[in-house]
């Protein structure tokens, strides 16, 4: 439990797959394979080494395969509401939100995740911005919108449980919906800090993504998570 060991109390992998994959069209994404592993059991796998216990939301119906370290749940009708409910289903002062859209999961990232939540309570995966952004217009050129200090945010996510409870108890009064967790907090005034995620961290969105998952996974499975 190398990265657990970096902060005082337990940790927990909070895992949302309990959504329905329609961009994707395969039927529900976490169940999908690639290479002969789905991308929920690559996502397990990568995190269970290192935390105390994962926690899984999947769709109403579905069972967690039984080779899987995890415990799962009945997700809810959105990504906030699946986390909504992992999050009420463990007392670990430490959680860790991946989604199991991000099948490759590299073990560094998570190391820089946990010795970065002590500093605020939240800190996330993310990338600068490397391709020229534009607003577009009715399918037109809509004006540059600049890239500088801008940030895609990807998963995991590391929280003070307490902390993205309070966040997501607000959220949820207030009826507000944001797509990621550290924005939920950010909204209550406290700081996330950016911690440098991977590219091969992408999320299996639309069926070109599983063709590069494909491709990743041929090296990945060859060599852990320094392909
Ligand atoms: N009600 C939901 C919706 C999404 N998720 C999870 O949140 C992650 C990111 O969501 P996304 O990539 O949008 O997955 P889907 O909702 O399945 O995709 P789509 O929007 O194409 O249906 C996924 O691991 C997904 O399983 C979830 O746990 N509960
Ligand atoms: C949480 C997330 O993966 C961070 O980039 C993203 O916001 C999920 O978005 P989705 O539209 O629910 O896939």
């Amino acid at each position: 439990m190398t990265g657990a060991c970096l902060l005082a109390g337990r940790t927990a992998a909070l895992i949302p797959a309990a959504g329905s994959g329609t961009r994707l069209g395969l039927g529900p994404k976490a169940f999908v394979e690639v290479a002969g592993r789905s991308l929920l059991a690559r996502s397990v796998a990568a995190l269970a080494p290192l935390v105390d216990e994962v926690l899984v939301a999947l769709p109403e119906g579905l069972e967690l395969p039984e080779d899987l370290p995890a415990r799962a749940i009945v997700g809810g009708p959105t990504r906030q509401e699946s986390v909504h409910r992992l999050l009420r289903a463990t007392s670990a002062e430490i959680v860790l939100v991946h989604d199991a859209a991000r099948p490759f999961l590299p073990t560094n990232v998570v190391h820089a995740l946990l010795e970065a939540i002590p500093e605020t309570g939240a800190a996330t995966a993310a990338l600068p911005v490397a391709d020229t952004l534009v607003r577009g217009e009715g399918g037109r050129w809509g004006g540059v919108v600049p890239r500088e200090g801008l940030w895609a945010v990807q998963t995991p996510q590391g929280f003070r449980r307490e902390l993205l409870l309070r966040a997501h108890q607000a959220a949820h009064e207030e009826g507000f919906g944001a797509t990621d967790d550290a924005g939920l907090v950010n909204r209550l005034g406290v700081p996330v800090t950016l911690v440098p995620g991977d590219a091969r961290l992408f999320k299996v969105t639309a069926p070109g993504d599983l063709a590069l998952a494909h491709a990743v996974a041929a090296v990945w499975d060859a060599g852990a998570d320094d392909a």
